[in-house]
């Protein structure tokens, strides 16, 4: 037996210098201590990692230990234990400096170390070495008692007192990292992301955050400057301890989210929807309202292991111009999303989610203006994206183009989208006005989950990837189409994908020349397409969300009458039989592509 001295209290007998003392003492006498734990008014040390306790001796310390500071937070405890070591050295610093003990796992601890920082090995408190390849390091009731006892029942801090369990007052820790593990280039095999799930950390992270009242946690290294003012005050805010509480919470959920999107996909191959699952949010930002003035609302990026590189305006650059509103949001993920899916260079405008001009030529500035004169009046004002990159020559047709209704006004948009920018396009366009928003993003990835909200539950679907390549365009009437007339049967057809149903498109020469979007019958959406490409219906293609329930005095006739060329339409109708009939007395051609495009 060591003697040292009289009694001291537990928590300071624990904490260095008399646990570390006590260690490299023994250590230095070659003696395999270890251990060295506190009971009551003792240190324990034990010469077994396996069986500490069996092997314990007892060694008294001291009653009149000096203070390790003679700050406010003397004698007070920090658990830190982190995989991202980011700001480490100058939180360690910082709270040694207010007097805080440290202890830390291995890496950690090497770390704090190396940054001149002083501290007591979690080994030193369980008695046991690290163990498992790291599966059990601080999994240990001289750990998590330490964190979780209640400092205002007196039967728990009896309880560690005669267990000789000194107390934690502050818990920092971030988690193995599995997310990123699992998203790196070229992937991760089943047995590397098991071993990236973190275990211990989120026992401690969910143990402090529930015992918050007495113990800080923090999960992230933004929160190391807030916490180290917040320690050097003398007041205690509950506030700040329950905000740091719900967000260690939070990374927990995010983090187990992750764990089982991977889990699924590994079991349960192409099934996108399993029996539930948990959608993990972050805030990009706080919009100034919502669809109107008088909601609030914000932005969120999902987090989803399937979100990472997927491209979209989620994940978009804002290069300039005002911040993005709720309805700019919707609007310039319509554009991406129906601009995304052209091969050629395209342009499409959209107004309120709905494309109201689209043109596709090898000369994007061409393409740009067709796009504008489709519907000049709904373009003033829309949300202009291409599939290209914008260029000087580009930028400054966007500056400068007057608007075809009047020849004098000059185009205003709200957005401008591509998949990139020449810095003289980028500057142009800057100089354009300073509240026009310039975003870059990626093409968005196929084969994703669409989620769509209702009163009180969400709906699932794929997304809606089909494109003409896709479908068969199935002649049925008499008059065989020309390959031109096919090819805007085609041009349309992708268009009308992108139209909220009832969605008629007309286009001709890749180039959309009007369209009727969300009329609840589909007769009001032709007539609305027609009226907009006026005498240049002749000839053209229309296509047609879904099927004509009725053709001879209805839309088919009435589009056949009006000198429409190709009608393409999923068919599937119990009178598909009328349609073929009206357009071989009008020598129209009717393709059917058994695919529907609602979008609701
Ligand atoms: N198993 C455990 O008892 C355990 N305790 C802490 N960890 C994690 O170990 C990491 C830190 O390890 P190190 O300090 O050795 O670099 C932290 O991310 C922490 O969450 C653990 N590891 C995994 O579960």
């Amino acid at each position: 037996m060591i003697r040292l001295s009289a009694a001291a209290p537990a928590s300071i007998a624990a904490q260095p210098p008399y646990s570390n003392i006590l260690y490299t003492l023994l250590n230095k006498k070659r003696i395999p201590i270890f251990c060295v734990r506190v009971h009551t008014t003792s240190l324990r040390f034990s010469y077994s990692p396996i069986r500490a306790m069996a092997h314990s001796h007892t060694v008294s310390v001291p009653t009149n230990q000096p203070q390790s500071s003679s700050s406010s937070q003397a004698n007070k405890q920090a658990l830190i234990s982190l995989s991202d070591k980011k700001d480490l050295a100058s939180l360690g610093i910082g709270l040694q400096e207010l007097g805080y003990t440290i202890v830390s796992t291995g890496g950690t601890a090497t770390s704090l170390e190396n940054a001149g920082v002083s501290v007591t090995k979690v080994e030193q408190l369980t008695c046991f070495p690290e163990m498992l390849d790291g599966r059990v390091k601080t999994l240990h009731p001289n750990i998590h008692g330490g964190i979780l006892a209640r400092r205002d029942q007196k039967h728990h801090m009896d309880a560690l007192s005669e267990h000789g369990i000194g107390t934690f007052d502050l818990v920092v820790v971030n988690l193995y990292p599995f997310y990123d593990k699992v998203t790196s280039a070229g992937g991760i095999d089943f047995e590397d992301g098991i071993e990236n799930i973190d275990i211990g950390g989120p026992a401690m992270i969910r143990a402090a955050a529930k015992n918050h009242k007495d113990v800080l946690v923090v999960v992230d290294s933004e929160d190391y400057p807030a916490l180290l003012e917040f320690l050097k005050g003398n007041q205690d805010d509950q506030q700040f301890r329950r905000k740091l509480a719900w967000k260690a919470f939070q990374h927990v959920a995010s983090y187990d989210s992750a764990v089982s999107e991977w889990l699924w996909k590994q079991t349960a191959g192409e099934d996108k929807f399993p029996p539930s699952f948990t959608v993990p949010l972050e805030l990009k930002s706080s919009l100034r309202y919502g669809e109107n003035p008088h909601q609030k609302a914000a932005f969120y990026v999902d987090k989803s292991l399937a979100e990472v590189n997927a491209g979209g305006i989620a994940t978009a650059i804002q290069h300039h111009g005002k911040e993005m509103s709720y309805n700019n949001y919707l609007d310039a993920d319509a554009a991406w999303n129906c601009v995304s899916e052209f091969k050629n260079p395209t342009c499409v405008i959209v107004k309120h989610t709905n494309p109201c001009g689209v043109a596709s030529r090898d000369d994007i500035l061409e393409a740009y203006k067709l796009a504008v004169k489709a519907d000049p009046v709904s373009a003033f004002g829309g949300i202009v994206a291409f599939n290209v990159e914008v260029d000087e020559a580009l930028a400054k047709e966007l500056r400068e183009y007057r608007s075809p209704t009047d020849g004098e006004t000059r185009m205003f948009y709200e957005i401008v989208v591509a998949p990139s920018y020449t810095e003289e396009g980028l500057e142009i366009l800057r100089g354009k006005s300073k509240n026009l928003r310039i975003l870059e993003t990626k093409k968005n990835e196929k084969g994703k989950l669409s989620l769509r909200q209702v009163g009180g539950g969400w709906l699932a679907q794929d997304s809606d990837d089909l494109t003409p390549e896709d479908i068969q365009f199935k002649v049925v009437s008499e008059k065989k189409p020309q390959e031109s007339e096919l090819h805007d049967a085609e041009f349309a057809w992708l268009c009308v994908k992108h139209v909220k149903s009832n969605a008629i498109v007309i286009a001709k020469n890749n180039c959309m020349l009007g369209m009727g979007s969300g009329q609840p019958n589909r007769r009001e959406s032709l007539r609305i397409a027609m009226k907009k490409a006026g005498d240049e219906v002749k000839g053209a293609a229309l296509a047609s969300d879904a099927f004509f329930p009725f053709a001879w005095k209805d839309a088919v006739e009435e589009a056949c009458e009006n000198g429409i060329g190709v009608i393409a339409e999923p068919g599937g109708s119990i009178r598909d039989g009328d349609a073929i009939d009206c357009c071989n007395k009008y020598g129209v051609a009717l393709l059917l592509t058994s695919v529907r495009h609602f979008k609701h």
